[in-house]
Order: structure tokens, then C-alpha cells, then sequence
């Protein structure tokens, strides 16, 4: 026998507390007309929420009523000329304005019929007592190519759990790729879905700027369809990347960038091609110093590097804390095609040891005065560790394994959408790369210099020729 019976109507005589709640019985008309009533309610929230078609959607009705079939064709075709106008007259703000704000519309239309299988799939939803709750989608942005949804996370998420079922996502979705940011407010994520792929393309040499900026160094495109930019002031870079990974157009880009600079003796670029002289010889007369298998020349290059390092860094010292480079006091750039080869690979302990002790001066100490490194690396697991923090810019190309992009980069940065590993081999040149401080990888691809292309620019912008540490003039 039930000790309390909560049926509702009945009523259990034996029972010591029937808590039966009371029947009230509602006429058949007052049930229908609050049907009626609901059913108004939501239409008038779906009339408001999508006002940018109902309200349009109404005029016209309300023009072919007055005026008939020629009400709705006339406006219609009038606003069809002046757009097609407006984007003919001025594309960029037709994109801004015009295409872009209602494409985020129907992308959010689209989202939106999806979006609770996609949260259930990628365990983005919390189920909590007797309820489902899901993520919110606030905003959709359209640009070229990629759209950017943000998303007000369920509370006790961060943004981290959707990094880490980012290429689930973005399967789901259907999109190449999405790449996961904090959002604005802490509550919110902003997920950024990539469709097509500006990068398959050759991105052809870019014009050589008389004189360098080298807080902008053009060398490549990103992938919003901006210019991929290097700040070469006030750091060091390094440059990883399995084989045919295109570390080439990586050097050569940069080197590029810098030939105005060069020709006009602001800048020296002392090149160490380990691997035999294959990789960097065709530029020579680029360089000031080069040197491609004498190690020893190499050690003694380094610690003249270091010397002169030294030297600016009296002469500057209470003067200022950023060297200007100028033809007297040019800067300085090492380019090391390989680094391992100098570091792990050399037989001659004494001799690496030397090359070890210099380079690591010149990347703590050498910025600030005008003498920069950009170092290239097949297998980061060789001598990343050591040095990697010395490299406040640090940039990955295609790599073999999944636990080199942490190691690269930062820690956390393959979840947050740098799939180094996932590059396919026949694009060489496409990187990630974290920009000034953003947590979110952006992939870029460098310019492709030709073997021609670099004998031109050779030609155009070299001054002297060095060999092996002997100069030439
Ligand atoms: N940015 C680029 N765009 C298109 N093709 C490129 C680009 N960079 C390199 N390549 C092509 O990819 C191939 C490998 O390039 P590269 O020699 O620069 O790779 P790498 O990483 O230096 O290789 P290795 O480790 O053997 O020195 C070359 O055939 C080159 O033509």
C-alpha cells in the first residue's frame, strides 16, 4: 500500500496522505483559442527575429496588392541595378556592407538547423538535471572564404574544449578547417570555419621594397588574403620543417624582403649553408659572409658575430635599447640553413661547443643590437629545446609528426588549429606561424623564388661575394 499517493484523480482510500491534485475542467473553446493564441505568439517572435525577410517580404505583398504583378517587379529589378552598381563601383564596401552581412544571415540559418547534432557529436552539450543545454550561437560573420561564429559557451566551458574537437567540427560542417579563438567576453568562443583554400595557389615573388621595414617584412599571404608580414626588429626567428617542406622560400622570401636594404649596405646577411652550399649558393652576391663547409670558418663567422655584437652593445648601452641599422652600423642577419648540422650533428666537440656558446649569445643578446638569426630545422626534436624560447618567432612548415607542432610552436597550439602535420606534401611553402602575441595559429604561405628569380635578384641587389669566410669583393 502506497504511503502517499500523488495520482492524479484517484484517490487511494487506504492511503494515510492523498495529496490529489484538483481537476478543472476547461471549456473546448477556451482550450482552442489559447492554442490559437500560441501559435500567434511564435509567429509574431519569428516575424520580428527574421525581420530582414518578413518585412520585405510584407511590402512586396502589400505592393502586388495595390499595384499588381508590375509592384513587385519594378522595385525589384530597380534594387537588382542598384546593387549590381554598387558592386561594380565599389567591391570592397559592396563585400562589407552588402554580400557579407546577408550571407551571415543565411550561413546562420544554416548553422543553426545543424547545430544541435554537431554539439551533440562533438560532446559540446551539458546534460544536466533532466536537461540538455547548448552552446548559443550569438553572431555569424562572413568574409572571403571563411566565416567567423561566435558562440556563447555553456557555463563551465572554456575554449579549449572546442580546440580540442576543432577537426571534428569542422568535418561536420563540411569546411576545410576551424580554428578556435576566445572570444570577446569570457563567456564567449569564436570559432573561425575555412572554406576554400586562398593558399592553393603559387604565390608568385613580391616586389622588392627599395627601402625595408623591417618591422613589416612582406613575405607570403595569409590566409584571410592579407599580406604575411615578419617583424625582423627585435628578433629572432626560426624556421622548422620536414624535408621539401620549402624552408627555401621561407629563407629566400625573407632575404628578398631585405635586398634593398642590402644593396644599400643596411643590411649584411652572413648565410651558413651546411648541407654543401645547395640551398643558399645561387644568391652569393647577396651575401656578405658566406660559408657552406668549412665549420671551423663557421665558428670563427659566429664568434666575429659575437664581437661585434659585444662591440654595439658598449657603444649603446644607456644610448638607447633598439640599434637603428645604418650603412655604417648595418644589421646583421645569420641565416643558418640547418641547424642541427652546426649543433647535434658535428663530430669535433670543441667545435661545436664553440658554435653552441656563440649562437646562444647572439640569440639572447643579439636583437637588441642589430644582429638577428633566422635558423631553419628539419627535426625539432633535435635542438628545438634548448634554444626554442630564444626564438620569439617561430614559424612551422609541413612536419612529420603531431607532437613536433607543441614543440615548434606553443604548447596547445596543434589543438588550437595549427595542423602542421595535416599539410599536404604537394603544397610546400604553407606554415603556421603565431602572430604578435595571438593565441590563434594563422596559416600563411611564403612566396616561391625560382632558382632564376633568385640569380635576378642576386644580380639586381648583391654588392659583394664572400666565400668560406674569404672575401671577395
Ligand atoms: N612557397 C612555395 N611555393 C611553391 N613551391 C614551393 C615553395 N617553396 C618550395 N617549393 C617547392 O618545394 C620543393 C622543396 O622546397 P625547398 O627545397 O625549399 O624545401 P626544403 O624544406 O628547403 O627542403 P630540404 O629540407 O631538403 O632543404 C622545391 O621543389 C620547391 O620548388
Amino acid at each position: 500500500m502506497p504511503f502517499v499517493n500523488v495520482i492524479r484523480g484517484q484517490e487511494i482510500p487506504d492511503a494515510p496522505l492523498n495529496v490529489r491534485t484538483p481537476v478543472v475542467r476547461i471549456p473546448l473553446w477556451l482550450a482552442v483559442a489559447w492554442w490559437c493564441l500560441r501559435k500567434l505568439g511564435r509567429l509574431a517572435v519569428v516575424y520580428v527575429r527574421y525581420w530582414w525577410a518578413t518585412l520585405p517580404a510584407t511590402g512586396l505583398g502589400w505592393l502586388y496588392l495595390e499595384h499588381g504583378w508590375l509592384g513587385v517587379v519594378v522595385p525589384i529589378g530597380g534594387l537588382a541595378l542598384v546593387l549590381t552598381g554598387w558592386a561594380f563601383a565599389s567591391p570592397a564596401s559592396w563585400l562589407r556592407f552588402g554580400w557579407w552581412p546577408v550571407k551571415g544571415r543565411l550561413r546562420r540559418w544554416q548553422y543553426r538547423r545543424v547545430w544541435h547534432p554537431a554539439m551533440a557529436t562533438a560532446r559540446l552539450t551539458v546534460s544536466w538535471d533532466d536537461h540538455t543545454i547548448l552552446p548559443v550561437i550569438k553572431r555569424v560573420r562572413c568574409t572571403a572564404g571563411a566565416d567567423t561564429v561566435t558562440v556563447r559557451m555553456v557555463r563551465g566551458q572554456i575554449p579549449d574544449d572546442y580546440a580540442k574537437v576543432s577537426e571534428r567540427l569542422a568535418h561536420t560542417f563540411g569546411v576545410r578547417e576551424v580554428k578556435v579563438a576566445p572570444g570577446t567576453r569570457p563567456d564567449l568562443v569564436a570559432l573561425t570555419l575555412t572554406r576554400g583554400d586562398p593558399l592553393a595557389q603559387l604565390v608568385p615573388p613580391l616586389p622588392v621594397p627599395a627601402v625595408p621595414d623591417f618591422t613589416r617584412l612582406a613575405v607570403g599571404l595569409r590566409e584571410d588574403g592579407r599580406p604575411f608580414t615578419l617583424r625582423l626588429l627585435g628578433s629572432q626567428l626560426l624556421l622548422a620543417g620536414a624535408t621539401d617542406a620549402g624552408k627555401g622560400s621561407g629563407i629566400w622570401s625573407l632575404i628578398a624582403a631585405l635586398s634593398g636594404g642590402i644593396a644599400s649596405g643596411v643590411v649584411q646577411v652572413w648565410a651558413f649553408d651546411p648541407k654543401g652550399g645547395m640551398e643558399l649558393s645561387v644568391g652569393r652576391p647577396l651575401f656578405h659572409r658566406f660559408a657552406c663547409d668549412d665549420f671551423p670558418a663557421m665558428a670563427d663567422m659566429l664568434e666575429e658575430a659575437v664581437k661585434t655584437m659585444r662591440e654595439r652593445t658598449g657603444r649603446l648601452r644607456g644610448i638607447t635599447r633598439q640599434h637603428t641599422p645604418t650603412a655604417d652600423e648595418p644589421l646583421i642577419l645569420i641565416v643558418i640553413d640547418e641547424l642541427a648540422n652546426l649543433t647535434s650533428y658535428l663530430t669535433d666537440r670543441h667545435l661545436k661547443d664553440r658554435i653552441k656558446a656563440a649562437l646562444s649569445v647572439l640569440l639572447s643578446q643579439g636583437r637588441a643590437v642589430g644582429v638577428h638569426v633566422l635558423a631553419c630545422l628539419q627535426d625539432p626534436r633535435k635542438e628545438v629545446l634548448p634554444f626554442r624560447n630564444l626564438f620569439p618567432t617561430r614559424i612551422a612548415l609541413r612536419l612529420s609528426e603531431d607532437t613536433e607542432v607543441d614543440l615548434v610552436l606553443n604548447d596547445g597550439t596543434r589543438d588550437r588549429g595549427a595542423l602542421c602535420d595535416r599539410i599536404p606534401k604537394s603544397l610546400p611553402g604553407i606554415a603556421y606561424v603565431l602572430l604578435d602575441g595571438d593565441p590563434t595559429p594563422m596559416r600563411v604561405r611564403f612566396s616561391y623564388w625560382s632558382d632564376d628569380d633568385i640569380a635576378e635578384l642576386a644580380h639586381t641587389y648583391g654588392r659583394l661575394r664572400v666565400v668560406d669566410g674569404g672575401e671577395v669583393a
